[in-house]
């Protein structure tokens, strides 16, 4: 059976001033996948990301997310919030929040209804699904180490159950032990909840290790979605350099002795 898109991009132009970012870029993410969006620096990754979820306007193209469409037509706020969670690069968190009442604040703004003893426990039930224990509902984030921090990031975005999850490098700034935990997070949550993953990542380990397929900008464009086996094969010079380089041969070396291990 042909997988189907839950997301399809189609012919999308991004342009800033008279620099032209995509130009006739098409994507389609599958149901249920991890996809791992690379590129260069600057070859648009957070704009494509941005684009899809109808925080940035394209000059030109077709986006669409669930058969909805987010450009031309605008799907309205309600729609599409209710289908994704994003985890921006920073994840930024309300410092002057705590934990709880971080994860509590998507639910608050879009289901005011909610009583306060509900949002609690679904806030409560999204930090177990990110790994937290109860006790850190209480904590505020500067109390937490940087990968607890990501996980409720990450338990926010989840807080209205949504279809798609967008992670902007989500494993930065972690060391490789936190970032083999977060991969494995979220592998289970496409395992367990069937969701799906639009992951832009520079991690040569999380690539390897977590995702079904892999897409590739470059000259403005998605040059290649495919499996990363497929993706190695090509020949395009930036992805030789990429996944052919010291960095990438150490990151294959190294997943290939842990899954033997
Ligand atoms: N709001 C904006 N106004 C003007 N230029 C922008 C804007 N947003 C992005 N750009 C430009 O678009 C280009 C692509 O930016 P983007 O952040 O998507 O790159 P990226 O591939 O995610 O890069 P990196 O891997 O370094 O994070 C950059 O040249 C950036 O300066």
């Amino acid at each position: 059976m042909a997988p189907e898109n839950i997301i399809e991009v189609r012919g999308v132009r991004n342009q800033f001033g008279t620099q032209v970012v995509h130009k006739d870029l098409d994507l389609d993410v599958h149901r249920g996948e991890i996809l791992g969006v690379v590129g260069g620096s600057g070859t648009g990754k957070s704009v494509l990301l941005r684009t899809i979820v109808g925080l940035q306007i394209p000059k030109a193209g077709k986006v669409e997310i669930l058969g909805k469409q987010i450009y031309p037509k605008r799907a309205s706020a309600k729609e599409i919030n209710e289908d994704i969670g994003i985890l921006f690069q920073d994840g930024a968190l309300f410092s002057s929040m705590t934990v709880a009442e971080n994860v509590m604040a998507p639910l608050r703004e879009h289901h005011p209804e909610i009583s306060d003893e509900l949002a609690e426990e679904i806030a409560g039930m999204k930090l177990s699904l990110s790994g937290l224990n109860e006790g850190v509902g209480e904590k505020m984030p500067s109390e937490l180490s940087g990968g607890m921090r990501k996980r409720v990031a990450l338990a926010r975005a989840m807080a209205l159950d949504p279809k798609i999850l967008f992670l902007d490098e989500p494993t930065a700034g972690l060391d490789p032990i936190g970032a083999a935990k977060f991969d494995e997070l979220i592998m289970g949550l496409r395992d367990n909840l069937g969701l799906t993953i639009f992951m832009v990542t520079h991690d040569l380990d999380s690539l390897i290790r977590a995702t079904d397929r892999v897409a590739v900008l470059a000259e403005k464009q998605v040059i290649i979605n495919a499996p990363l086996d497929e993706v190695r094969r090509s020949n395009h010079p930036w992805i030789q350099e990429y996944f052919g380089g010291p960095r990438g041969r150490a990151a294959q070396g190294s997943n290939l002795a842990s899954q033997s291990a």
